[in-house]
């Protein structure tokens, strides 16, 4: 059975989470940006991040991330159009972060608002694509020399800035997450072995009881 106070933990942090803000890594290729990224959103309560790549050693590059982190999960795309149409249809705003003659200081948007925001690859910035389907681009201001900052600095300043907006407005202080996502999410993190058994054989989680401990089912 796992730690009672891990269990809480867990809990506690699947109470937070901001189902409706999220982050495109929009071929994203480093892998310490990757891991950045994706601790930065964990750490801002984001439960799901996307990544898109153009190229087979930027999605091995995606897919080696996704597979290193258990507390939030990084879904791979292959079509960047449909990704954010989705998005889109699900309601959220579409932030591009770039640095361009129609971009907005991102302190001045409001992220309480479902938010999907775009990140661009190292090199070339987000791809014309992601440009064209934004709503809105958005900079972070820069008063020196250097053009842009480091893509995982720009993600967590502005995620960041969404946490502080959230915050104030409450949106940390009740679970967003219905009861039933919250508990599978609940079970999956706390026995990661036992839940993909019991999906693998298309059976439901047990109940969980406030310690973290549960009735084990029974063998069919
Ligand atoms: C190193 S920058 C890319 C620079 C690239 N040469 C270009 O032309 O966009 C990587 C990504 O970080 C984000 N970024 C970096 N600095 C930023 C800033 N000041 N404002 C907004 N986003 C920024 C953008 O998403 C950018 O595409």
């Amino acid at each position: 059975m796992i730690n009672p106070d891990r269990f809480r933990k867990i809990r506690n942090l699947l109470e937070q989470r901001q189902p409706d803000l999220t982050l495109v890594m929009d071929n994203v290729n480093k892998p310490h940006n990757l891991a950045a990224i994706i601790r930065s959103c964990d750490a801002a309560g984001i439960g799901t991040l996307h990544a898109i790549s153009t190229t087979s050693s930027i999605r091995k590059k995606q897919k080696t991330a996704a597979g290193a982190n258990r507390w939030t999960q990084l879904q791979l795309h292959d079509s960047l159009p449909q990704l954010l149409r989705t998005l889109r249809n699900d309601g959220m705003q579409l932030l591009a972060a770039d640095y361009n003659s129609r971009s907005v200081d991102f302190r001045s948007v409001d992220y309480t608002q479902p938010t999907a925001l775009i990140m661009g690859a190292e090199k070339f910035g987000p791809s014309d694509t992601s440009l064209e389907l934004a709503d809105q681009c958005i900079h972070i201001p820069m008063h020196g020399m250097v053009e842009s900052l480091n893509v995982s600095v720009a993600a967590a300043l502005i995620l960041f800035e969404a946490e502080r907006q959230r915050k104030t407005a409450g949106l940390y202080d009740t679970p967003s997450l219905t009861a039933t996502e919250l508990h599978d999410k609940l079970f999956e993190l706390s026995y990661p072995a036992i839940s993909e058994k019991l999906r693998m054989l298309g059976r439901p989680y047990p109940s969980l009881r406030d310690d973290g401990s549960f009735e084990e089912p029974a063998e069919e």
